[in-house]
């Protein structure tokens, strides 16, 4: 199998394409769109943009390596029953079900499968042979069969985009540490949830402790035929 060298910090990091997933975390309107959830709920989604344009770029580039690409849905039913309820930290502390308390108008709208806020942003069509899944808490591991998918295919190295880089993205990203993968982060192809110290604190933590991180650019051009680093 051909390996690729990726420059990022605090190391390069060498995979294959076979064994390695482009991760596509939650880019549906309620996170990446004006009057999506986020939006509604006071955070700033104003530079969502270009960040879907990065991902776009990078999903290109990985599927043409051959990578598989994993796309990720947050939310629930519109009953809300798999958000839980106040027997559960998520009822208290998920900004969508708490800004639906305060606005009931919005109840059965924020992040509800089968809503335009739980919809992919238009820019983001998964393909034939890409996985698409729902996943009810903020990691993707947890109640979904990511671990399995990746085993099944003997996949160790998880490429990371979406949004959002303090939530979402770092929650998957930490589980899959404790799994085994190793987890790299395009930090142009994500955003934070917050101001922007929660972007920096979110990449210096994965940097220090849990993964690595590089950028759409470096990636893309790790991936190009001409500047393989092949090794072996
Ligand atoms: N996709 C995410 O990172 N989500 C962050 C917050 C939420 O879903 O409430």
């Amino acid at each position: 199998m051909q390996k690729f060298t990726l420059d990022a910090r605090p190391e390069a990091i060498t995979f294959t394409a076979e064994q390695t997933a482009l991760i596509v975390v939650d880019m549906q309107n309620a996170y990446a769109s004006q009057g999506g959830y986020l939006d509604l709920a006071g955070f700033d989604v104003s530079a969502t943009k270009p960040v879907i344009e990065n991902i776009k770029t990078a999903v290109a580039a990985a599927r043409e390596a051959g990578m598989l690409i994993v796309w990720f849905q947050n939310g629930w039913d519109s009953d809300y029953v798999e958000a839980g309820g106040p027997g559960s930290p998520n009822f208290h502390k998920s900004n969508a079900l708490k800004t639906m308390r305060k606005h009931p108008e919005l109840q059965g709208k924020l992040l509800a499968k089968g809503s335009w806020d739980y919809q992919l942003v238009d820019e983001l069509v998964p393909q034939p042979g890409d996985i698409v899944l729902p996943k009810p808490r903020y990691s993707g591991f947890f109640n979904t069969p990511l671990d399995s998918i990746l085993r099944s295919r003997g996949i160790r190295h998880l490429v990371f985009t979406g949004i959002a880089t303090n939530v979402c993205v770092e929650s998957t990203l930490r589980d899959g540490f404790f799994l085994e993968y190793f987890g790299v982060v395009l930090a142009d192809a994500t955003h934070q949830a917050g101001p922007a110290f929660a972007q920096q604190a979110a990449l210096f933590n994965i940097e220090t402790f849990f993964g690595w991180v590089s950028d759409v650019g470096t990636f893309c051009q790790a991936l190009q035929p001409q500047s393989l680093a092949r090794i072996a």
